[in-house]
């Protein structure tokens, strides 16, 4: 069996997850550091060198490897990954599915902390507004994604929980009473 989390960019699946599969002593994987170690690069490089096409097959690949892996995890993926639909069935088909969310200001507060450090994550949207600062523009990126993959996240998860302004104990409590609930 496999829980796994969804949701947009910044809403805590990497986090969360390392910290889930704790509680519930399984082991833990996050598909996108997976994916980099085996490359040997990062997600950002991938996207530069060989565009985000690759990558969404990288992306695939794996997933459809750990889904079908006899062994019991707690897998974070990206935020991309029930943008196709064989991501999404796989997923579903291998356990509880839960979908992390946060507004985009949320989401874009977390970003801009990451990026001054050493997280990049590569742009997703080429389509710009002029005149915009980059944080108008991150704004714009974030609430037009999120309104697209909306859709997806709901129809794969069985269960959701909201991130903003709460604490990592917090959302991980929620996480495993709603998992409880579930009855698997
Ligand atoms: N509940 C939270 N409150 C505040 N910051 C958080 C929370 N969860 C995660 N973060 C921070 O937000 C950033 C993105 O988290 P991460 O786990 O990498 O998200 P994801 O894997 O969904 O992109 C990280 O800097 C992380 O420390
Ligand atoms: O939303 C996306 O399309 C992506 C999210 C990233 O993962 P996180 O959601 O963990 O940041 C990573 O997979 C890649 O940069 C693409
Ligand atoms: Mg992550």
């Amino acid at each position: 069996m496999k829980i796994s989390l969804i949701g947009y960019r910044g809403t805590g699946k990497t986090t969360i997850g390392a910290k889930l599969a704790e509680h519930l002593q399984l082991k833990f994987i996050d598909a996108d550091q997976l994916l980099q170690e085996r490359a040997g690069r990062k997600i950002s490089e991938i996207f530069a060198t060989d565009g985000e096409a690759v990558f969404r097959q990288l992306e695939a690949d794996l997933i459809h490897e750990l889904t079908n892996s006899p062994e019991s995890l707690v897998l974070s993926t990206g935020g991309g990954v029930i943008l196709r639909p064989e991501n999404r069935a796989a997923l579903q088909s291998a356990g509880p599915v839960v979908w992390l969310k946060a507004t985009p200001r949320t989401i874009c507060t977390r970003l801009r902390l990451d990026s001054a450090t050493a997280h990049q994550r590569p742009a997703l949207l080429a389509e710009t507004k002029p005149d915009q600062t980059p944080e108008q523009q991150m704004l714009y990126e974030v609430t037009t994604l999120l309104a697209r993959r909306e859709p997806f996240y709901q129809e794969t998860a069985s269960l959701d929980v909201t991130t903003d302004e709460r604490d990592e104990a917090q959302i991980v409590r929620e996480t495993l009473e709603k998992l409880a609930d579930l009855k698997i």
